[in-house]
């Protein structure tokens, strides 16, 4: 991977003023390097799928829209700049031989691997009829290129209902307090964010008091990553330790709870980034009401219950260095350590808004799904 670095924060936003964390035109990509926010603004080139892995491994891109599309990415700029003389179907195989490495970058978030499958039965039935690879490339490529596109979309979305949602649900209430947990913006995403689209659109409607975001120990999503989205679009935020959070809420300073999601389970257990269910048990102890904000593709309807969720553990540096494991070490050598980077929390509901703006509660939404 070759590197752009700027010293400036600033130049991690597009020309519109937002920020970006996948730069993709067709034939190029790349991806800011996450690790190195707020101080600093590098960019890693992207030229093929090992690249993408080791980015989306290394998490140098993360979040799980984001490392779906940075995959998908990835390969599309491998074939588009590949000197091919295969047949179509040495194609096909080249790419779904290349997909089923990048699913297996990392194991939880369901966005990787349903882009995955979506692409590889692209391919597959692009193959059928198609008598060149360039076709076959081509038709992943412009696959590749939607899912970038259509994230967007999906996420504002999101925002729109979920601040819906929140306003008719606190309708008491002129202005509201958000709390949420580890990044979920437009640094992981391809942009404006799920959870954190919620707390976009509240501001942008005018109703919204105060965004609460926490560390997000160990990686530190929340203080190097939110933080640095919170303030690069001038929202009222203030940043807390993971361990303030009963303690803010018991002074009845949060009104709702908005995180994201990597994995949703048939039952409505969702596995999000650690910490989520702490958070989770202090807001029902509180009273208070929790959402997850994410897109359908979430749900995994393959699995009955987040029993099933394979849950990625991490480099135990993450704990004993500080900055997330990138800094110098602060704990004792020879401790032992645990670090899953997900746990899992039982959603009692799950408000789907469709085209007919219909709300189903997670067993509905089951129902509903089964016949989609
Ligand atoms: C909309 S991002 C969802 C999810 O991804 C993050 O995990 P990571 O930073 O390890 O990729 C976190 O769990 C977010 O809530």
């Amino acid at each position: 991977m070759s590197v752009e670095a700027n010293g400036s924060s600033a130049a991690a936003t597009t020309a519109g003023g937002s920020l970006q964390s996948i730069c993709y035109e067709r034939g190029s990509l790349r991806l800011l390097d996450q690790r190195k926010l707020p101080l600093e603004t590098v960019y890693l080139d992207v030229k093929d799928s090992t690249d993408g892995w080791t980015a989306i491994r290394d998490m140098v891109v993360r979040g799980a829209p984001a490392i779906a599309i940075a995959a998908a990415l990835s390969l599309a700029v491998e074939v588009c700049n590949l000197d091919f003389n295969g047949t179509s179907e040495d194609a096909s195989s080249l790419l779904i031989k290349k997909l089923e490495y990048l699913v297996s970058s990392r194991p939880t978030a369901v966005n990787l691997s349903d882009a995955v499958e979506k692409l590889r039965s692209l391919v597959l039935k692009t193959v059928e009829t198609a008598t060149e690879a360039k076709t076959v490339f081509q038709a992943y490529i412009d696959a590749a290129e939607t899912m970038l596109i259509d994230d967007v979309a999906s996420n504002k979305a999101i925002g729109f209902h979920g601040a819906k949602h929140l306003r008719s649900n606190l309708e008491g209430l002129e202005k509201i307090s958000v709390l949420t947990h580890c990044n979920t913006g437009s640094l992981a995403t391809a942009g404006y964010g799920t959870a954190l689209g919620v707390i976009r659109a509240v501001q942008s409607e005018g109703f919204l008091e105060k965004a609460f975001c926490t560390e997000t120990r160990p990686f530190n999503q929340g203080s190097r990553l939110t933080a640095f989205e919170l303030v690069h679009d001038r929202i009222p935020a203030t940043l807390i330790a993971d361990s303030a959070v009963a303690f803010l809420m018991k002074a009845g300073r949060v009104n709702a709870v908005v995180v994201g999601a990597d994995r949703i389970a048939a039952n409505g257990d969702t596995a999000n980034k650690i910490g989520t269910y702490n958070v989770a048990l202090s807001a029902f102890h509180h009273g208070i009401q929790f959402y997850v904000a994410a897109p359908i593709t979430s749900i995994d309807l393959s699995i009955s219950s987040g029993e099933q969720i394979v849950i990625e553990e991490r480099s135990a540096k993450e704990l004993l260095h500080s900055d997330g494991g990138l800094g110098k070490q602060v704990a004792a050598s020879g401790i032992s350590v645990w670090n899953p980077a997900f746990d899992v929390t039982y959603l009692y509901g799950v408000i789907i808004k469709k085209a007919s703006d219909e709300a189903f509660d997670i067993k509905g939404f089951i129902e509903n799904a089964k016949h989609m």
